[in-house]
Formats: C-alpha cells, sequence, structure tokens
C-alpha cells in the first residue's frame, strides 16, 4: 500500500474507532465537545500495523535510540514501533514513563530498561496517542532529561491544536503529527 494509502486507511480507522462527539473533560481539566479515544485504534491488529508502519516511516531518519513516552497511551504505540524497527532491520526501543512510580516491586518511573541499560547519551523520540496541551508528553520529556536523555522530538497521532505547538516551541523541541484533529472535525 502507498503511504497516501496506508494515512487514508488508518483515518478511516481512527474515524470509525475512535472518534466521537459528546461533552468530555480532558486531562488538563478542560471540557471538549469531542474526543479521541485511540485505544481501539492502537489495539486494532490493523489500526496497530499502520500505525506502526506511518510512524516509523515518519521518523527512520531521525537517528533515534528509544522511542516512548507517558502511560497509558504511549505503551501500545511505543511498543509497536519497536517490533516494527526490528523487523526493519533499524532496532528502536521501547520504554514508557509511569505517571507515578509504583508503591511495590522495583518502584521505578521508567519502565522498559533491562538492568545496567540506561536512556543516558540515547536520542529519544517521545510519542503520545493524543495532544491536546502537551502537558502530558512534557512530564515524559522530564523523566526522560532527568534520567540523561537527549529528547530529538516529540511525536504524536493526533494533535488536537489547542497548545501542544506553543509547548513545545516553548521548551525547544521539534514536534510532528501525523493528523491533526481538524480533518476529523469536517463533515
Ligand atoms: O496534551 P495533554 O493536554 O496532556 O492531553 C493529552 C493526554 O491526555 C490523554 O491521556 P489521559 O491522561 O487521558 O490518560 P491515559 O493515556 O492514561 O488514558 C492522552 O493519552 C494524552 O496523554
Ligand atoms: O486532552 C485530553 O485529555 C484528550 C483529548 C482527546 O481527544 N483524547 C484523549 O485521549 N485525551
Amino acid at each position: 500500500m502507498s503511504k497516501s494509502a496506508s494515512r487514508a486507511r488508518l483515518a478511516e480507522i481512527i474515524r470509525k474507532r475512535s472518534f466521537g462527539r459528546g461533552e468530555i473533560t480532558l486531562a488538563s481539566g478542560r471540557k471538549s465537545d469531542f474526543y479521541f479515544n485511540l485505544k481501539p485504534t492502537m489495539l486494532d491488529p490493523e489500526g496497530a500495523a499502520l500505525l506502526a508502519e506511518l510512524t516509523y516511516e515518519a521518523l527512520k531518519d531521525d537517528k533515534l535510540d528509544f522511542v516512548g513516552g507517558l502511560e497509558m497511551g504511549a505503551v501500545p504505540l511505543a511498543g509497536a514501533i519497536a517490533q516494527l524497527s526490528w523487523l526493519k532491520g533499524h532496532p528502536i526501543a521501547a520504554f514508557f514513563v509511569r505517571k507515578k512510580p509504583k508503591e511495590h516491586g522495583a518502584r521505578l518511573a521508567v519502565e522498559g530498561l533491562a538492568k545496567g541499560e540506561t536512556l543516558a547519551g540515547k536520542r529519544i523520540v517521545i510519542v503520545e496517542d493524543v495532544t491536546t496541551t502537551g502537558g502530558s508528553a512534557l512530564k515524559a520529556v522530564e523523566a526522560v532529561r532527568e534520567a540523561g536523555g537527549e529528547i530529538a522530538l516529540v511525536f504524536t497521532m493526533v494533535d488536537r491544536e489547542e497548545g501542544a505547538t506553543e509547548t513545545f516551541a516553548e521548551a525547544g523541541l521539534p514536534f510532528r503529527a501525523l493528523y491533526k484533529a481538524g480533518e476529523f472535525l469536517k463533515g
């Protein structure tokens, strides 16, 4: 399938499985009259494959060591990209950042690294399923920076165009999106 056909097919899946209208409270506390729940797309076999393919293609020239982001949105995404990157012969390892470190077990904030593995000095892309203010992705950025990682860029599946661009510009971080919410709001 061509890139534009993959993109169009994924948009269809998002529209069908992940887009809804109706009053909803967002992570930032704002209210909205529409919402993307990307989990039914990220966990759909075709949706997962297309997301991984389009994201991998968009990121493959960025010389990345790691892909990750804040739970939950980044978890299926980072895993799918890591798997595809292995099959393509350019492995990009995945991790995720917990919203709160677990109170038992290893009490880690960053999950996915084996003993002795570190994000220090590594080139990292922070991924998100949806960006509104960009505040959630910024939490992952902070955790990665604390661990010594270098953020190459932030990449989102759907940007709602409600502040994330400004948030990342202020933070001095490149920001790219696969889709803008406006594409789904028409019609
Ligand atoms: O750009 P922001 O204003 O931060 O909003 C976007 C965030 O909101 C959603 O997460 P949510 O907190 O609803 O939780 P979940 O991913 O755990 O479902 C989404 O997955 C993003 O992480
Ligand atoms: O801002 C949010 O919390 C948010 C908006 C949206 O459309 N989808 C989502 O998962 N989170």
